[in-house]
């Protein structure tokens, strides 16, 4: 994908963004079409993707049943689930201060993988599910699950199925109401062609994304209950999010600028989980082979790491006509939605 360079601070963009928002006469009412998308079926990923060992594992859906503390406690389980341990096996083991709740196929993985090498950060690096398939399991099992943390230092954990289940905010904030979360958003119409390009990777016998995209092609009516168009629609899902945590509580990230930009972005991530910006550009290079940003230095490792074959995939070309009544569709979502955050993502030219 060609990272489109956002502008929030110049002028340009902030005088187009005013008179995009003031032309926008949108209201936000049960109403709405919206109505009725919490019922659909959102398909998640079955992969569980872990590249810090440079590989991704492709599970069945029962493999993310994960198993009982006591078995991750003696080391009997995989340690796709262990996180970084401190030299001496020190620290103890922290519900997460952090989470990183979105969106799938928004930039995610680079995210989590550029945040672990900053000192202050411990993160899991399999996906745990657990505000989503893996609830019943109780707390005490979740936190088994995270890395020993010493004084100081931050757990986290990234789920980007978490941001579109109706449940997850209510249960993040009975965990703790001081939760900060951290969405990477991404356009909605190359995040749904990058969805739809991971789905036909593992079933290349799928309809086209032409053909998925339409309830009637003739009319040009969507299907909002494909969940790779549903999880674009972030103003929507934000409003959940709103009702139990303040907007000052949500970073967001641009997953545009995480690859055109890395440090610009980690900076702001950095600052806004209360810790010193250690990670700066220095720790990042661009790899030509593979077209995005790769740190010169993995954690726990002297060699430059990029991320995983998955991540970084070719996308299918997509009927020009078909995007552009995707972008059409998007365009409002995209302004309430820089209305609410009060930035301006630039996916919408
Ligand atoms: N540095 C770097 N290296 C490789 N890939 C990068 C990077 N930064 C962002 N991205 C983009 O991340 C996209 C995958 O997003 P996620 O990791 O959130 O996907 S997932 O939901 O966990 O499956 C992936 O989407 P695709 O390009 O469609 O494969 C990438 O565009």
């Amino acid at each position: 994908t060609s990272p489109s360079p956002v502008k929030a601070s110049s002028n340009r963009a902030a005088g187009l963004f005013e008179e995009r928002t003031k032309r926008l006469v949108y209201e936000w009412t049960a109403g709405s079409e919206l109505m009725g998308y919490g019922a659909a079926r959102l398909s998640s990923s079955r992969v569980l993707a872990d590249e810090r060992a440079g590989q991704v594992l492709e599970l069945p859906e029962e493999s993310l049943i994960l198993p009982p503390p006591d078995l991750v406690a003696s080391r009997k389980v995989s340690p796709r689930f262990a996180g970084k341990l401190s030299p001496l096996g020190e620290g103890s083991k922290k519900l997460p201060q952090a989470l990183i709740i979105g969106v799938k196929k928004g930039g995610t993985r680079a995210l989590l993988e550029f945040l672990r090498v900053h000192p202050d950060i411990r993160a899991v690096g399999a996906e745990p599910h657990f505000f989503d398939r893996n609830y019943e399991n109780g707390l005490e099992w979740y936190r088994e699950l995270m890395p020993k943390t010493l004084e100081g230092q931050i757990t986290m954990e990234k789920t980007p199925s978490y941001f579109v289940t109706r449940e997850a905010p209510a249960r993040i904030s009975a965990m703790s109401r001081d939760t900060k979360l951290i969405v990477v958003v991404r356009d909605p119409v190359t995040r749904a062609i990058s969805d739809y390009t991971q789905t036909l990777s593992k079933k290349p016998d799928i309809p086209s994304f032409e053909s998925l995209t339409f309830k009637n092609r003739t009319t040009g009516l969507i299907d909002t209950s494909w969940s790779a168009i549903q999880i674009g629609i972030y103003a929507k899902h934000l409003d959940n999010w709103l009702q139990y945590f303040p907007m000052d509580q949500i970073l967001f990230v641009s997953g545009e600028r995480l690859i055109s930009d890395p440090a610009g972005e980690l900076g702001r991530v950095q600052d806004f989980l209360g810790l010193k910006r250690i990670i700066t550009d220095k720790h990042f290079y661009f790899n030509q082979t593979k077209g995005f940003p790769c740190l010169k230095k993995a954690e726990g490792s002297s060699k430059p790491h990029c991320l995983g074959k998955t991540k970084g995939r070719t996308h299918p070309n997509i009927d020009p006509e078909v995007v552009q009544r995707l972008r059409d569709f998007y365009r409002p979502f995209n302004m309430k939605f820089y209305q609410m955050t009060g930035r301006f993502f630039g996916w919408d030219d």
